[in-house]
């Protein structure tokens, strides 16, 4: 063909190519290097710590940067150096627990800077960059009173929240009210009511949730949806077996994960899609029982007790001993079958949550997200980043090693059992801290977050 007539590639193509030409040389490079692998799929600690220390004392001591977005700089480096198993220095902290408290709004909600309108987003980030301190300094510094008042009045009539005063409402703002009203212990009927009309209006054709009604489904979304929807008890509201199979088809032939159908694969979706993946595992004793009680009320199953599988026989066998733990999270995901299901304790639901059963391991190819990860995100000077011949950044730093963590912890049964060292892709000093999948929060943190809450 004429090269003048045939269709030049787009730009989107052109990217493909030069990202799986790259990710093919690494991947030629470490087969034929096998002595090598190990040394090749090396977390680089060291440099992350030192690149992200680096990055938080630029910051400091009065954070005086022209950017809206520096409580997101806060969370992003601190919760890596958290992830990483270390912490700050004294100095470093006060100055950040200082700069967050100047972002606190009079009228509750923390904006991206000392003066600035509060908003949902940086409002999470500012929280989670506390909790992620847990000082009792750090955790009294949050005036929760205020912050319920700016919750409510972000509360829109769809059910929905605004991100900011006169904002937008979308899927992120929901993720963001709701979870920190979780995680703070003031999460109550009148903040939750609507959110699951609101979120499952969300959900698309092919399974995923978008920003907001009508819009493409998207990894980012998604995840923010799901841990919603749990965090309210409403997620047996979301069709699961579609969403299942929207995440599961966003791992690429490069191993990372891409975040809406037919773009490219990037790093920070190894936690957006690998983390709903997470949670969709632990949530599989109740989907797979959902599942069987779809298909008996489809006929695929008999009821009789003379057949073989009876509607009982099947959903027992799938939730396989742990129903005691599904029950606890899962009130109304049962349909009635709980007592009580109508009084949910919202309290109670992020710290049941640790106790689910993902008995049946990861719903991806997590050692293949490790490599993509490890291989073609670390910057080896620290740092990660979206894809090769991208920068890194502290945002995709943040992303990727909250994804590595996930994987990682990802044949464990439950939060408080060990991870296994079959689960693990490189030498074990890899092994980074464990997460709780609905907040991004370090575990222990949380913990220390959880009971210093629930006593005041
Ligand atoms: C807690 C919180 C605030 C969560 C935010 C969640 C999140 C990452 C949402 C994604 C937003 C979005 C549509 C990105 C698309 O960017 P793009 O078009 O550049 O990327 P793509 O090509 O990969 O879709
Ligand atoms: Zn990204």
């Amino acid at each position: 063909m004429d090269s003048s007539t045939s269709p030049s590639p787009t730009v989107s193509q052109r990217d493909q190519c030069m990202v799986e030409g790259q990710v093919f040389q690494i991947y030629n490079y470490f087969i034929h290097n096998p002595g090598n692998q190990l040394g090749m799929l090396q977390l680089q600690r060291d440099k992350h710590i030192a690149f992200l220390t680096k990055a938080l004392r630029q910051l400091g001591p009065s954070f005086c940067t022209l950017d809206a977005n520096r409580p997101w700089l806060c969370y992003w480096i601190l919760h890596s150096i958290a992830l990483l198993g270390e912490s700050v220095d004294d100095e470093l902290e006060n100055d950040a627990i200082d700069f967050l408290s100047r972002c606190q709004d009079p009228n509750g909600g923390y904006g991206g800077g000392p003066g600035q309108m509060p908003h949902l987003a940086t409002t999470y980030a500012a929280v989670n960059s506390l909790l992620t301190l847990g000082s009792d300094k750090s955790l009294s510094s949050i005036n929760r009173h205020n912050l319920y008042q700016f919750f409510l009045r972000m509360k829109d009539a769809s059910g929905g929240f605004r991100m900011h005063d006169a904002g937008e409402v979308d899927v992120r703002a929901c993720y963001t009210a709701i979870s920190v009203a979780s995680v703070l212990n003031i999460l109550d009927h009148e903040l939750v009511q609507n959110v699951g009309n609101y979120i499952s209006s969300c959900q698309t054709y092919e399974g995923g949730i978008a920003g907001e009604p009508g819009s493409e489904a998207h990894g980012g979304y998604t995840f923010c949806g799901l841990a919603t929807m749990i965090l309210i008890d409403e997620v047996h509201r979301l069709d699961l077996t579609s969403l299942i199979d929207w995440v599961v088809f966003r791992q690429g032939v490069e191993c990372g994960f891409q975040g809406r159908t037919n773009k490219l694969v990037d790093g920070c979706y190894s936690f957006w899609q690998g983390g709903t993946c997470a949670l969709l595992q632990a949530l599989d004793p109740f989907i797979s029982a959902k599942f069987v009680q779809d298909a008996v009320e489809r006929g695929d199953y008999s009821t009789d007790s003379s057949e073989t599988a009876t509607t009982s026989d099947l959903t027992e066998h799938c939730l396989d001993g742990t129903s005691s733990q599904v029950d606890e999270t899962c009130h109304s995901t049962h349909q009635g079958q709980v007592d009580g299901c109508d009084q949910v304790d919202f309290s109670s639901i992020g710290f049941n949550f640790l106790k689910e059963c993902g008995g049946i391991g990861p719903l991806y190819h997590s050692m293949a997200l490790q490599q993509y990860i490890l291989l073609c995100c670390q910057v080896l000077d620290g740092g990660f980043r979206d894809k090769p011949g991208k920068m890194r950044d502290y945002y995709h730093t943040c992303y990727c090693l909250s994804g590595l963590s996930t994987c990682q912890y990802s044949l464990s049964k439950n939060a408080a059992s060990p991870p296994l060292p079959r689960a693990l892709s490189g030498p074990y000093s890899n092994l980074l801290e464990p997460i709780h999948p609905l907040y991004n929060i370090v575990l222990d943190r949380y913990h220390e977050a959880h009971d210093f809450f629930s006593r005041s």
